[in-house]
């Protein structure tokens, strides 16, 4: 102990197990029947039909898979990538001049805390939508909207037009995604597309410098993404872990060169009523390789009420979530992260009809 700031310092229980093996690893899904010009998501054949029920079960056994064949051309990937790169090699002092703080929502920061302890990873936001319209504040009773915008860095100057060509790109395969997964559950192509008009998307780049000390820290402690879906690229050194469903043991990602890896949100889980669940994740860092990754977390408007599509329910599966705002459990949460707090901040579970009246019921039997 003593390499690194306690900040960073996991409890024992989370700290890593740095001999971890690539045991089984998460689905591999190949999408090139999608670009065949005879299939048409909205028209499904039976090479779709396959597809479908491929993501449903991977949805429903481990909530990630990889997708190779995707349609994302590997060059505005690269130059992404590249830019990245030379972003965070700069001085700390010109990365903070686009730093995120109470006011910008969006920018460049190293103090992210995931469950409270401080991530070994230095991160720059931007938005996909710039300006974006998002509540000012998450207090209920302020009824201001918001434009908030990226803020873009002087260095190196070919960033921002990478990133606005890469987005366009991803943003394709995340709609085609969506629209399998809507299938997947017996639903109409494009049911949730409607919810990303006015998208509150965000895309983080995530940089992992060595760490002297990986047996305690985590580049990303243990946690679940709020939005609906994540489509994230990550470099050849690995380190992304996924707690498998079906033994509660954490899953290593195997670097797949120019593949995606993609996890369903908290979004998907209202939406579907519980039957796909978001999955548990962390990064595990490494004391010789630094790491790059690329998550674009695509989010809906910040109108949108989130909860189980009326579809999805009925007198014997009721819906488990009452309805929340999206914009205000989104910055309710961007500002969250930014500091050490000595609450949790805000999950779907605190909008869990059963867990409500079980509180209830466990504050009736106090005062029994
Ligand atoms: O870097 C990674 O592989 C995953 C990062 C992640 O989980 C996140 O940014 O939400
Ligand atoms: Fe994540």
């Amino acid at each position: 102990m003593g390499e690194v700031d306690e900040a960073f310092i996991q409890a024992l229980k989370h700290r890593p197990k740095l001999s971890v093996t690539e045991a089984e690893g998460i689905p591999l899904i190949d999408l090139s029947a999608l670009s065949a010009t005879s299939t048409n998501i909205k028209n499904p054949d039976s090479t779709i039909s396959d597809l479908v029920q491929e993501i449903g079960n991977a949805c429903k056994n481990w909530g990630f898979f990889q997708v190779i064949n995707h349609g994302v051309p590997f060059d505005k990937r690269w130059s992404i990538e590249n830019a990245a790169r030379k972003f965070f090699e700069q001085p700390l002092e010109e990365k903070r001049k686009v730093r995120k703080d109470e006011n910008k929502l969006v920018g460049y920061y190293d103090t992210e805390h995931t469950k409270n302890v401080r991530d070994w990873k230095e991160v720059f936001d931007f938005l996909v939508e710039s300006p974006c319209l998002m509540p000012a504040s998450p207090e209920p009773e302020d009824k201001e909207i918001a434009e908030t915008y990226s803020q873009w860095p002087d260095y190196p100057p070919e960033l921002r037009e990478a990133f606005e060509e890469y987005a366009k790109e991803v943003e394709k395969l995340a709609y085609k995604l969506i629209e399998l997964i809507a299938l997947s559950l017996g639903l109409p192509a494009n049911r949730f597309n409607g919810f990303f008009k006015d998208q509150t998307t965000f895309a983080r780049l995530n940089h992992y410098p060595p760490c002297p000390a990986p047996h305690l820290t985590l580049g990303v402690g243990r946690h679940k993404d709020s939005g609906a879906l994540t489509i994230l690229a990550q470099d050849d050194v690995g380190g992304l872990e996924v707690k498998k469903k079906s033994d509660g043991e954490w899953a290593r990602v195997k670097p797949i060169p120019n593949s995606y890896i993609i996890n369903i949100g908290d979004c998907i889980q209202v939406w579907s009523n519980d039957a796909y669940e978001t999955v548990e994740h962390r990064v595990v860092v490494n004391s010789e390789k630094e790491r790059l990754s690329i998550p674009i977390l695509f989010n809906p408007s910040h109108y949108t009420m989130m909860k189980p599509l009326d579809e999805l329910i009925n007198e014997q599966n009721p819906a488990k979530y009452r309805a929340y705002n999206w914009g205000k459990y989104f910055t309710s949460r961007l500002n969250s992260n930014l500091k050490k707090l000595d609450v949790e901040n805000l999950q779907i579970y605190h909008f869990k009809v059963q867990e409500s009246a079980n509180k209830l019921d466990g504050l009736l039997s106090i005062n029994k």
